[in-house]
């Protein structure tokens, strides 16, 4: 007989004891809790963009279609041919741009903006998601002041990038500067201020060691009306050191209040005496008349824009920006639950990538049996130094000449024109070069990683990698060369016997 069951009209005595759950292990944590741990919370709080998402541009004047644009910029954009708006446009206009006039004056020393940094694939349009903002913000400004820094790694994207803002602002209206370095230091100079216009540009455009030397020897080049301080590539500039170039600038963005025992003069170039002063620099002059003015605590404007397809998560680095209360914005596809996804990995366009293994002796003829075989033109070839550039264009030069005298059936066809593009060569030179494989003329362009990050060829249909990349980074802004903007491009990569494991590693890694 069970003891808890009644007997006749009695209740049973005994109660059953109570049971216990047997001891068990916890639930691990899901790998994506565990990815998340230690990271920065602002990171935690990304917002993740697919890459998918577009935004029409209304045609009609009155209505912007939550573009924040303008009518003239919405205009601007529609003659150029741009009619919609990319995922990282989509979602940093409206961050940039807010509907309240007063959040887009100049100066926010009360209420100072956020900063931002962005993670979007190769090609997927972040030069105007920060060109369009900036144009717009300063468009309204009435005296000339350099309110917008845009430092870049290298000289050619320098000046991709000046086009594109020339290409918004038709030339009209804001003033563009650059200083890469390529002309002469006092040219550059003249260019950038003098004693009546202490700033001759709105927007400066630059490499981080020109911006050095500038903001060490120009008298009255001064950061303190910046509003805007993009950092584009941004992993590759902040691995750069360039005397300390990154906290130098961020130091001049900002006020040092002047302590009133201190005695020391404000060094000559940091304090321009015939530029009017931003509200947040109006803290370093010692008034005693208006005591106001040493009380109320006013911050910097300048925010900070940080983009690249891929942007480092490296905590240490990152601290090292001060960001103000970041936001951030990725652009990856994912389904839902997927953040491991989103914060372990590379964000890259949908390029096709093939791999071919062959021993080291074959490669260039592995090479020139894929371009013709593929039928390849309008390609970029990436080898790992300027050396090999050379050597290569060599061989392919000498295997068309044969291919040409000997194969039969080749009577009449084009040579196909293979040229190098390397460090070595001069600028005028490498610009020519540059010019005539966009205008097609040369069907294979060979170069070493100059020309790996934020170059912008529009027809490039095909990436080879000649040499494998060092590194996972490199890979992806190299193959990210092609299939820009949603077109279509794939990717090869040639992989000698031994280095087949490292290879498959790094890919795995992605
Ligand atoms: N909304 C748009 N509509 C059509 N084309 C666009 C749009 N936005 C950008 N593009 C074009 O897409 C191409 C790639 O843009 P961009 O060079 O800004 O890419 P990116 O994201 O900076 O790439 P990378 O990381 O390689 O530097 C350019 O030719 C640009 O003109």
């Amino acid at each position: 007989m069970e003891i808890d069951e009644p007997v006749g009209d009695f209740e049973p005595s005994i109660k059953a004891l109570p049971s216990f759950p047997l001891p068990s292990l916890p639930d691990a944590p899901s790998k994506s809790v565990l990815a998340l741990q230690g990271l920065d919370q602002a990171l935690i709080d990304a917002d993740v963009v697919h890459p998918s998402t577009i935004l029409p541009i209304p045609d009609a004047e009155d209505d912007d279609g939550g573009t924040r644009l303008s009518a003239k910029i919405r205009k601007r954009l529609k003659s150029i041919g741009i009619t919609e708006l990319f995922a990282v446009q989509t979602s940093l206009l409206p961050f940039l741009l807010p509907h309240d006039p007063l959040a887009r004056r100049l100066y926010l020393p009360y209420d100072p903006p956020r900063d931002v940094c962005i993670s979007a694939p190769t090609g997927s349009g972040k030069t105007l998601a920060y060109v369009l903002p900036i144009v717009e913000t300063l468009s309204p400004r009435i005296v000339t002041r350099l309110r917008a820094l845009v430092v870049l790694p290298t000289r050619d994207l320098v000046s991709q990038v000046r086009e594109t803002f020339e290409a918004i602002t038709n030339n009209r209206g804001l003033k563009i500067g650059t200083a890469t370095g390529q002309n002469s230091f006092a040219h550059e100079q003249a260019q950038l201020v003098n004693n009546v216009l202490p700033s001759k540009v709105d927007i400066l455009i630059c490499t981080p060691g020109r911006l050095m030397d500038h903001l060490m020897g120009t008298p009255n080049f001064s950061l303190q009306h910046l509003r805007f301080l993009v950092i584009d590539e941004a992993d590759r500039l902040l691995a750069q050191s360039f005397q300390d170039w990154l906290s130098r600038v961020l130091a001049a963005t900002r006020p040092h209040v002047k302590s009133s025992s201190s005695s020391s003069s404000p060094s000559p170039h940091s304090l321009p005496e015939s530029d009017g002063l931003s509200p947040a620099f109006l803290q370093r002059l010692s008034l005693p008349d208006i005591p106001a003015f040493q009380h109320e605590e006013k911050e910097t404007s300048c925010q900070k824009l940080l983009f690249s397809a891929t942007l480092t998560r490296d905590p240490a680095k990152i601290a090292a920006l001060n960001l103000r209360d970041p936001k951030y914005f990725i652009v990856q596809s994912r389904t839902d639950g997927e953040e491991l996804h989103v914060l372990e990995n590379y964000s890259m366009p949908p390029t096709l990538t093939h791999m071919i293994v062959s021993n080291s002796s074959k490669k260039p003829l592995v090479f020139f049996h894929l371009i013709h075989r593929q039928k390849m033109r309008n390609v970029l070839v990436f080898t790992k130094s300027a050396d090999s550039t050379t050597r290569l264009v060599r061989l392919f030069e000498f295997f068309e000449e044969a291919r040409l005298e000997k194969e039969p059936g080749t009577a009449g066809e084009e040579s196909i024109i293979a040229r190098a593009y390397s460090s070595d060569l001069p600028p005028s030179e490498r610009k020519a070069i540059l010019d005539q494989f966009k205008a097609q003329q040369i069907h294979i362009l060979i170069c070493s990683d100059l020309i790996s990050r934020g170059i912008d060829i529009t027809h490039v249909s095909h990436v080879v990698n000649y040499d494998v990349p060092v590194d996972m980074r490199k890979y992806v802004h190299r193959v990210g060369r092609t299939a820009r903007a949603g077109r279509a491009g794939d990717a090869w990569t040639l992989v000698e016997e031994q280095e087949v494991c490292f290879s498959h590693s790094m890919r795995r890694l992605y």
